[in-house]
């Protein structure tokens, strides 16, 4: 694409000759290729315009700058926000592929993967194609594509929105980080749907404080034509105030547009009476959990909106099978006891989980944990309180480290925690050798916050561990 009709339609100043051909993008300047736009970006840890000069050497014929460089032969574009100017040139270089799509985005501390699962098996009742990013993987129909983000860079996603619509994508979930509406991946997308889900603390680490963080989730309904807010969560007014479009509320509790009624959960799944203003309809689904509830209020309420007819909705949710890490029950090979993998790494989903387990378990509650290194430390003492409380033996383990010690992590954890219905193993191989071990009949043992990770991240390195795998080779070496 020529760079003068590239940047047509973009709020910026050109130096430089425009009649060049830009052949690909690039926010990196280790990958950059000849023929490349770069964009240099102001980060937390660096600042791209250090690189432009090591970009073009590498064959970059154009430049992307907030702060123009004095580099001869090239070009330059220069913006007033480098997120922005990357997000808006990126839709443009890849022929703003979101306008020919169906965009729906899901934001919300807990909740989001679950829920984009269910609207993508609703979606899909509908016979439309449809395109999932998030957490765990991206996909295109079945289609399974390696994800690192949440939310992909802007340029990413603009690239893999381009594939979607290539190959006859023609809705899109998405989950919609805060991170990336802070760091505008999704500037300039107009949705057709946003879906809110609950708020509570998580992320205070990036945000500094509750109310950044509630700001940033309200981005996304500002720019959706069509909002489905949970209004039992106490910031779900908020997010209805911010909302641009049409808002529809949920609710499990109280009056709303879409309200769940006669809810009844079970052990494998839970059934509910979805109420309309003008309709009822009864819902099965084969997930647990009275989150689970919610998150398919959230998914009725947004495709209702979006024009799905009712008997899609019900068959879309009676088709999700357990979401990968989410309330995954592992097999133990005929054991008196259970094993639960779920990905709750937040207070708020470990006190779901923990209450979910609660409601049909005859055994005690194991439950093994740690908290993430480099996130938010304020919510470690939470979760130990959390898991002392409504666990009988909590096992304190190590996440992802990350760069931080362990062991200050687990101590960070042990302050909240006042009873002595504990042990702290760091290592979480051992943790789990220990829970497995010492299994008792009718316990139910949750591993919490990996969920559907395959890898533990220490020192900025992944080292393999699924906990699918970690639990059928410890079966294996104790002989249960
Ligand atoms: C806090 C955060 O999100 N940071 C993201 C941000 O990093 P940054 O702004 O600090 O970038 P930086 O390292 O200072 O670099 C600035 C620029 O220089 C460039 N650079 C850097 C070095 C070099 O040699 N050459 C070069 O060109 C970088 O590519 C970048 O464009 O921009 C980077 C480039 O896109 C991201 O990789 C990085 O994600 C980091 C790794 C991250 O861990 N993000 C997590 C927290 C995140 O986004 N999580 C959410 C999920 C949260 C949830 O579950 O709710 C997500 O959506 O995934
Ligand atoms: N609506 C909900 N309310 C509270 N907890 C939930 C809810 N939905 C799921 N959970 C819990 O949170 C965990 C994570 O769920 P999910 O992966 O769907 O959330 P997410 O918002 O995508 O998380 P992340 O920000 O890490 O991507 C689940 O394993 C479950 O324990
Ligand atoms: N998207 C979340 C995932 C956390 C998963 C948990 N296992 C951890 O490492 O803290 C984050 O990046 O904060
Ligand atoms: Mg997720």
């Amino acid at each position: 694409m020529k760079l003068r009709e590239l940047v047509r339609d973009i709020p910026c100043r050109v130096t430089g000759n425009t009649d060049i051909e830009i052949r690909g993008m690039q926010y990196d300047s280790r990958k950059v290729q000849p023929g490349d736009l770069f964009f240099c970006i102001k980060g937390f840890a660096t600042d791209g315009h250090q690189y432009a000069k090591k970009a073009v050497e590498q064959g970059a014929v154009c430049l992307m700058v907030s702060e123009p460089q004095e580099i001869e032969g090239v070009s330059q574009i220069i913006v007033e926000d480098g997120r922005e100017g990357m997000a808006l040139l990126s839709a443009a270089f890849y022929g703003h592929p979101a306008r020919q799509l169906r965009m729906v985005g899901v934001t919300g501390t807990n909740g989001k993967t679950s829920t984009t699962y269910m609207l993508k098996s609703i979606f899909e009742q509908e016979g439309s194609k449809v395109g999932l990013l998030g957490t765990i993987q991206n996909m295109i129909g079945d289609r399974v594509l390696h994800t690192e983000r949440t939310t992909p860079e802007s340029m990413d996603l603009h690239k893999l929105l381009r594939e979607m619509a290539d190959d006859g994508v023609d809705t899109v979930v998405m989950e919609v980080s805060s991170h990336s509406l802070v760091l505008k991946r999704v500037f300039g997308i107009a949705f057709a749907g946003a879906v809110f889900t609950n708020l509570t603390q998580d992320h205070l680490d990036f945000h500094g404080n509750f109310e950044n963080y509630q700001a940033a989730k309200a981005l996304l309904f500002a720019a959706s034509q069509n909002s489905a807010i949970n209004i039992d969560d106490p910031h779900g007014d908020f997010m209805r105030k911010a909302a641009a479009g049409k808002v529809n509320t949920y609710s499990a509790k109280g009056e709303a547009d879409v309200m769940a009624r006669d809810i009844q959960l079970g052990t494998d799944g839970c059934r509910f009476i979805m109420k309309t203003s003008g309709a009822t309809l009864p819902i099965l689904m084969n997930i647990p959990g009275m989150f689970s509830v919610y998150n398919a209020l959230s998914a009725i309420t947004i495709s209702f909106m979006l024009g799905v007819d009712m008997m899609h909705i019900k068959l879309g949710l009676l088709a999700v099978k357990n979401v990968p890490g989410r309330f995954q029950q592992l097999d133990t090979h005929g054991g008196d006891y259970s094993v639960i993998l779920d990905y709750c790494h937040t207070p708020d989903s470990l006190e779901s989980t923990l209450k979910t387990v609660r409601g049909f378990a005859r055994g005690r509650i194991v439950c093994v944990f740690g908290c993430g290194g480099n996130r938010d430390n304020l919510k470690r003492p939470i979760m130990g309180e959390i898991a002392e409380r409504l666990a009988d033996l909590a096992i304190v383990t190590s996440d992802n480290p990350r760069f931080e010690e362990p062991m200050e992590i687990i101590g960070q954890i042990l302050a909240g925690m006042k009873k002595d219905n504990h042990v702290v193993i760091e290592n979480r191989r051992d943790a789990i050798r220990y829970a497995l071990e010492h299994a008792q009949k009718d316990d139910v043992i949750v591993l919490a916050g990996k969920g559907h990770e395959d890898y533990q991240e220490i020192r900025g390195v992944k080292h393999p561990f699924d906990e699918k795998v970690i639990v059928e080779e410890l079966l294996a070496e104790l002989g249960r």
